[in-house]
Protein backbone atom coordinates (compact mmCIF):
# COMPACT_ATOMS: atom_id res chain seq x y z
CA UNK A 1 0.00 0.00 0.00
CA UNK A 2 1.11 3.42 -0.81
CA UNK A 3 2.04 5.72 2.12
CA UNK A 4 1.37 9.10 2.59
CA UNK A 5 5.07 10.30 2.15
CA UNK A 6 4.92 13.77 4.13
CA UNK A 7 2.46 12.98 7.05
CA UNK A 8 4.69 9.46 7.40
CA UNK A 9 8.19 11.27 8.24
CA UNK A 10 9.52 10.87 11.52
CA UNK A 11 9.28 14.22 13.25
CA UNK A 12 5.04 13.26 13.58
CA UNK A 13 6.01 10.12 15.33
CA UNK A 14 8.26 11.95 17.78
CA UNK A 15 5.94 14.53 17.49
CA UNK A 16 2.74 11.95 18.87
CA UNK A 17 5.31 10.34 21.24
CA UNK A 18 5.67 13.25 23.07
CA UNK A 19 2.55 13.48 24.17
CA UNK A 20 1.78 10.02 25.14
CA UNK A 21 2.22 9.69 28.63
CA UNK A 22 4.06 6.84 30.76
CA UNK A 23 2.72 5.58 33.92
CA UNK A 24 5.03 2.96 35.16
CA UNK A 25 3.21 -0.30 37.30
CA UNK A 26 -0.20 0.31 35.62
CA UNK A 27 -2.19 -1.52 36.09
CA UNK A 28 0.01 -4.12 37.57
CA UNK A 29 3.58 -4.08 38.77
CA UNK A 30 6.34 -4.16 35.40
CA UNK A 31 3.47 -2.82 32.82
CA UNK A 32 4.65 0.65 31.60
CA UNK A 33 1.05 1.91 30.91
CA UNK A 34 1.78 3.93 27.63
CA UNK A 35 -1.80 6.64 28.53
CA UNK A 36 -2.79 8.27 25.26
CA UNK A 37 -5.52 11.00 26.86
CA UNK A 38 -2.93 13.69 26.84
CA UNK A 39 -2.83 13.35 22.95
CA UNK A 40 -6.66 12.80 23.06
CA UNK A 41 -7.51 15.78 25.26
CA UNK A 42 -5.03 18.83 23.51
CA UNK A 43 -6.79 19.93 20.52
CA UNK A 44 -3.99 20.33 18.01
CA UNK A 45 -2.40 16.92 18.65
CA UNK A 46 -5.99 15.08 18.26
CA UNK A 47 -6.20 16.70 14.99
CA UNK A 48 -2.55 16.09 13.97
CA UNK A 49 -3.41 12.28 15.17
CA UNK A 50 -6.49 12.12 13.17
CA UNK A 51 -5.36 13.84 9.96
CA UNK A 52 -2.60 11.32 10.19
CA UNK A 53 -4.94 8.40 9.84
CA UNK A 54 -7.10 10.13 7.17
CA UNK A 55 -4.48 11.60 4.73
CA UNK A 56 -3.27 7.72 5.17
CA UNK A 57 -6.52 6.29 4.72
CA UNK A 58 -8.40 8.74 1.58
CA UNK A 59 -7.37 7.24 -1.68
CA UNK A 60 -7.92 3.69 -0.17
CA UNK A 61 -11.14 2.78 -1.61
CA UNK A 62 -12.16 1.45 2.06
CA UNK A 63 -15.87 0.44 2.80
CA UNK A 64 -15.63 0.22 6.57
CA UNK A 65 -13.69 1.37 9.36
CA UNK A 66 -13.96 -1.03 12.29
CA UNK A 67 -12.53 0.10 15.96
CA UNK A 68 -11.75 -2.27 18.85
CA UNK A 69 -13.53 -1.90 22.50
CA UNK A 70 -12.59 0.37 23.84
CA UNK A 71 -10.00 2.97 23.20
CA UNK A 72 -10.00 1.88 19.26
CA UNK A 73 -13.41 3.43 19.70
CA UNK A 74 -11.95 7.18 20.14
CA UNK A 75 -9.75 7.58 17.29
CA UNK A 76 -11.82 4.34 14.78
CA UNK A 77 -14.51 6.66 14.91
CA UNK A 78 -13.54 10.23 13.96
CA UNK A 79 -11.27 8.36 11.45
CA UNK A 80 -14.94 6.11 9.89
CA UNK A 81 -16.62 9.93 10.22
CA UNK A 82 -13.90 11.85 8.02
CA UNK A 83 -13.70 9.09 5.65
CA UNK A 84 -17.08 9.52 5.03
CA UNK A 85 -17.57 5.52 6.04
CA UNK A 86 -19.44 3.81 8.36
CA UNK A 87 -18.06 2.67 11.98
CA UNK A 88 -18.20 -0.81 13.35
CA UNK A 89 -17.41 -1.72 16.77
CA UNK A 90 -15.43 -4.89 17.38
CA UNK A 91 -16.25 -5.38 21.49
CA UNK A 92 -15.52 -7.24 24.77
CA UNK A 93 -17.74 -10.46 25.52
CA UNK A 94 -21.17 -9.57 26.08
CA UNK A 95 -21.61 -6.09 24.81
CA UNK A 96 -23.03 -7.26 21.52
CA UNK A 97 -26.94 -7.74 21.22
CA UNK A 98 -27.44 -9.28 17.86
CA UNK A 99 -25.83 -12.74 16.19
CA UNK A 100 -22.12 -12.61 17.29
CA UNK A 101 -19.18 -14.58 16.23
CA UNK A 102 -16.68 -14.65 19.34
CA UNK A 103 -12.39 -15.18 19.41
CA UNK A 104 -10.78 -15.84 22.61
CA UNK A 105 -6.96 -14.02 23.19
CA UNK A 106 -4.20 -13.24 25.32
CA UNK A 107 -2.83 -9.84 26.54
CA UNK A 108 -0.16 -8.21 28.16
CA UNK A 109 -2.27 -8.77 31.53
CA UNK A 110 -4.54 -11.21 31.52
CA UNK A 111 -6.82 -12.69 28.67
CA UNK A 112 -9.96 -11.50 27.09
CA UNK A 113 -12.61 -12.50 24.39
CA UNK A 114 -13.86 -10.16 21.51
CA UNK A 115 -16.77 -10.29 19.47
CA UNK A 116 -18.39 -8.86 16.32
CA UNK A 117 -22.15 -8.70 14.91
CA UNK A 118 -21.99 -11.50 12.34
CA UNK A 119 -24.08 -8.66 10.02
CA UNK A 120 -21.33 -6.09 10.77
CA UNK A 121 -20.02 -5.92 7.10
CA UNK A 122 -20.64 -7.51 3.90
CA UNK A 123 -18.19 -10.24 1.99
CA UNK A 124 -15.76 -8.46 0.02
CA UNK A 125 -15.77 -5.03 2.34
CA UNK A 126 -12.74 -3.13 1.99
CA UNK A 127 -12.14 -2.92 6.01
CA UNK A 128 -9.60 -0.70 8.08
CA UNK A 129 -9.04 -2.03 11.65
CA UNK A 130 -8.19 0.47 13.94
CA UNK A 131 -6.76 0.36 17.79
CA UNK A 132 -4.99 2.31 19.89
CA UNK A 133 -1.79 0.12 20.58
CA UNK A 134 -0.06 -2.80 19.64
CA UNK A 135 1.28 -4.89 22.15
CA UNK A 136 1.08 -8.56 22.45
CA UNK A 137 -0.73 -8.73 19.21
CA UNK A 138 -3.38 -10.46 20.65
CA UNK A 139 -6.05 -7.96 20.58
CA UNK A 140 -5.76 -7.06 16.57
CA UNK A 141 -4.99 -10.52 15.41
CA UNK A 142 -8.45 -11.33 16.97
CA UNK A 143 -9.88 -8.65 15.53
CA UNK A 144 -9.02 -9.15 12.08
CA UNK A 145 -9.88 -12.73 12.76
CA UNK A 146 -13.63 -12.18 13.40
CA UNK A 147 -13.70 -10.01 10.06
CA UNK A 148 -11.58 -11.85 8.17
CA UNK A 149 -14.11 -14.86 9.42
CA UNK A 150 -17.45 -12.66 7.90
CA UNK A 151 -15.38 -12.54 4.96
CA UNK A 152 -14.25 -8.75 4.99
CA UNK A 153 -10.69 -7.89 3.67
CA UNK A 154 -8.55 -6.40 6.23
CA UNK A 155 -6.80 -4.07 3.94
CA UNK A 156 -4.68 -2.64 7.04
CA UNK A 157 -4.34 -2.82 10.86
CA UNK A 158 -3.87 0.32 12.17
CA UNK A 159 -2.36 2.16 15.53
CA UNK A 160 -1.09 4.95 17.24
CA UNK A 161 1.10 2.90 19.52
CA UNK A 162 3.40 -0.08 18.65
CA UNK A 163 5.23 -1.68 21.73
CA UNK A 164 7.81 -3.63 19.34
CA UNK A 165 9.46 -5.61 22.80
CA UNK A 166 6.53 -6.98 23.08
CA UNK A 167 6.55 -8.73 19.80
CA UNK A 168 2.73 -8.34 18.58
CA UNK A 169 3.77 -5.85 15.81
CA UNK A 170 5.48 -9.14 14.04
CA UNK A 171 2.82 -11.49 14.96
CA UNK A 172 0.66 -9.40 13.28
CA UNK A 173 2.37 -9.09 10.18
CA UNK A 174 2.98 -12.89 10.49
CA UNK A 175 -0.47 -13.39 10.55
CA UNK A 176 -0.60 -11.80 6.88
CA UNK A 177 -2.60 -8.45 8.25
CA UNK A 178 -0.24 -5.18 6.96
CA UNK A 179 -0.28 -3.06 10.27
CA UNK A 180 0.34 0.78 10.29
CA UNK A 181 1.50 2.34 13.76
CA UNK A 182 2.72 6.06 14.13
CA UNK A 183 5.14 5.17 16.65
CA UNK A 184 6.66 3.42 19.03
CA UNK A 185 8.34 2.74 22.99
CA UNK A 186 11.16 0.79 23.53
CA UNK A 187 12.62 0.14 27.41
CA UNK A 188 11.11 2.82 29.82
O1 LIG B 1 -1.64 -6.17 21.78
P1 LIG B 1 -2.38 -6.62 23.01
O2 LIG B 1 -1.48 -7.31 24.00
O3 LIG B 1 -3.58 -7.42 22.70
O4 LIG B 1 -2.85 -5.32 23.79
C1 LIG B 1 -3.40 -4.20 23.17
C2 LIG B 1 -4.80 -3.97 23.64
O5 LIG B 1 -4.82 -3.75 25.07
C3 LIG B 1 -5.50 -2.53 25.34
O6 LIG B 1 -6.86 -2.71 25.53
P2 LIG B 1 -7.48 -3.27 26.86
O7 LIG B 1 -7.80 -4.72 26.65
O8 LIG B 1 -6.61 -2.92 28.02
O9 LIG B 1 -8.88 -2.54 26.92
P3 LIG B 1 -9.39 -1.04 26.92
O10 LIG B 1 -9.23 -0.51 25.51
O11 LIG B 1 -10.81 -1.22 27.27
O12 LIG B 1 -8.60 -0.23 27.91
C4 LIG B 1 -5.29 -1.71 24.08
O13 LIG B 1 -6.26 -0.68 23.96
C5 LIG B 1 -5.39 -2.73 23.00
O14 LIG B 1 -6.73 -2.99 22.62
N1 LIG C 1 1.71 -1.14 28.06
C1 LIG C 1 0.48 -0.79 27.66
N2 LIG C 1 0.09 0.51 27.68
C2 LIG C 1 -1.16 0.86 27.28
N3 LIG C 1 -2.06 -0.01 26.86
C3 LIG C 1 -1.72 -1.31 26.82
N4 LIG C 1 -2.40 -2.41 26.43
C4 LIG C 1 -1.60 -3.48 26.58
N5 LIG C 1 -0.41 -3.12 27.07
C5 LIG C 1 -0.45 -1.76 27.21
Amino acid sequence: MMTAPVLAMPPYADYIRSRIRTVPDWPQQGVMFRDITPLLQDPKTFRVLVDIFVHRYMDQNLDVVAGVDARGFILGAVVAYELNLGFVPVRKKGKLPFDTIAEEYELEYGSATVELHADACKAGDRVLLIDDLVATGGTMIAAANLLRRIGANVVEAAAIVDLPELGGSNLVRQQGIELFTVCDFSGH
